[in-house]
């Protein structure tokens, strides 16, 4: 279903702003927004040109806010259509009125995403850069953002569209083989093309980890013996005194979460009850709590004080946990190089500690482009049909490259990508984008 009839929404978040904006789009938008505006006739505005007038309710006149109104020109706007946008005062008792005149006016509510949708269709976008543009409104830390924005950029389309070249280039040559088998056509290089482009799709996959916790973030957590400085490194890394400290061992009774970006992942560092065994059946119960949650976490910081006895390690996932020694800045008990030394009071240590968890988290590879689940999916089938392809004889490999390439095809939404494939990636948008 192709629609082109005029869509409306408000593109800005709910509640009070110092602006609001309506977006307008479709085949009739400005006869629509002629209707419900006083001052310059947008059907003689030049396209991306601004005006100051006012938005008028259709049926009785009645003057609803003063406003700017932009115009874009199909086929040159965000959707590819005729498209308007109202920039009015930001209230919800405005932005209300001025929905409800342009609908009197024959526009419908837009679906979620419905803009970006039509962008799609109208050929602005592709699909992997209008999930990039959904990651971009999402993304809640700047690694996200760099990344949303490097895809929607086309980045990600470029180095998936090349990978398409090579298979079609090597399926027209096994084509002509077996078409020709007589015409002298250079032997296939089948084996050494198919491996490279399942290299590049390797690399492309390695970063689906990466990505994901730049889009979703990560969970932190300090686990280790009553006064080990576990609250005290957590104030330390968010750089201000967020959890109780004190001398007492059990300081710390619950755990306490504090939201925290590091390098441009969303960090939610988790500060917990120090681990003993005790009789006290609160201090208990906030131990078991202490290793749900090093369970749960991405990743462990395990908090040893180094100025005091090394204690027996409690069991910790240790593939995901990295050893701190905490009070660096007193004189040792014991020394460890399995131990990142740091110390709260001084700072020391902090910069490398940081360094680790970076490096923990993402691995080599930092995250480069954006990778959506739909994309890691479609990654994983090209992969397969790749290796498949390998196992068999030049003159059936043709299939399983046929079906490589269609799963690649599907990532920047060329060829014949289903509607629901469409449908899924829409879905979760916003309306008004
Ligand atoms: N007010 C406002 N701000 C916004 C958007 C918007 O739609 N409206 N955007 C929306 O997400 C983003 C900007 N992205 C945009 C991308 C393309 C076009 C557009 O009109 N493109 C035309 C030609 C534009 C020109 O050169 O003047 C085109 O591609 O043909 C507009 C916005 C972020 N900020
Ligand atoms: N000299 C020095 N003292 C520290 C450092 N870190 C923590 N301390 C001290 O060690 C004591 C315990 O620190 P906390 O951060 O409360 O320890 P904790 O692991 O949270 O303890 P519980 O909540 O009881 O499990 C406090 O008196 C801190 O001032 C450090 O880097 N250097
Ligand atoms: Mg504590």
């Amino acid at each position: 279903m192709r629609l082109r009839d005029p869509i409306c929404a408000i593109a800005t978040p709910p509640g009070k702003g110092a602006i609001g904006v309506v977006r307008l789009s479709g085949e009739g938008a400005l006869e629509v927004a002629a209707k419900v505006w006083r001052g310059k006739d947008p059907r003689r505005l030049k396209g991306g040109r601004f005006t100051l007038g006012e938005v008028v309710d259709p049926g009785t006149g009645e003057v609803l806010d003063q406003a700017l109104l932009l115009v874009f020109r199909a086929p040159r706007s965000y959707t590819g259509e005729d498209a308007l946008e109202f920039h009015t005062h930001g209230s919800p008792a405005v932005l209300r009125r001025v929905l409800e005149a342009l609908y009197r006016a024959g526009a419908r509510p837009a679906g979620p995403g419905e803009f970006t949708l039509r962008a799609y269709l109208n050929g602005k976008l592709d699909l992997a850069q209008a999930e990039a543009v959904l990651a971009l409104v999402e993304a809640e830390g700047d690694l996200a953002r760099r990344q949303a924005l490097r895809a929607l950029e086309g980045a990600f389309s470029r180095r998936i569209e090349a990978l398409e070249n090579r298979l079609l280039d090597l399926l027209a040559h096994i084509q002509a083989l077996l078409d020709y088998p007589e015409e002298g056509v250079e032997p296939l290089e089948a084996e050494r093309t198919i491996r490279e482009v399942s290299a590049e799709v390797e690399g492309l996959l390695a970063q689906a980890r990466a990505s994901r916790l730049a889009q979703k973030g990560a969970r932190l957590a300090l686990i280790g013996a009553p006064n080990a400085g576990k609250s005290s490194l957590l104030n330390a890394l968010l750089g201000y005194e967020r959890a109780l400290v004190s001398p007492i061992p059990g300081t710390t009774r619950d755990y306490l979460e504090a939201p925290l970006e590091l390098f441009g992942v969303p960090l939610v560092a988790v500060d917990t009850a120090g681990v003993r065994d005790t009789e006290d059946p609160l201090e208990r119960a906030g131990v078991e709590r202490a290793l749900r949650i090093a369970e749960e976490a991405d990743l462990i910081l395990y908090v040893v004080d180094r100025s005091a006895p090394k204690p027996a390690p409690p069991p910790l996932p240790w593939g995901r946990t990295l050893k701190v020694a905490t009070k660096a800045d007193l004189p040792p008990l014991w020394e460890d190089p399995g131990f990142l030394p740091v110390s709260s009071r001084t700072g020391e240590g902090m910069d490398r500690l940081k360094e680790a968890i970076h490096w923990a988290l993402l691995g080599e590879g930092g995250g480069e482009f954006l990778l959506t689940e739909r994309q890691v999916e479609a990654l994983h089938r090209v992969r397969e049909r790749l290796l498949e392809a390998l196992s068999l004889p030049q003159d059936l490999m043709g299939l399983a490259l046929q079906e490589a390439l269609e799963a690649l095809s599907a990532l920047r939404g060329r060829g014949e990508v289903a509607e629901a494939v469409v449908a899924r990636v829409f879905q979760n948008f916003c309306v008004g984008k």
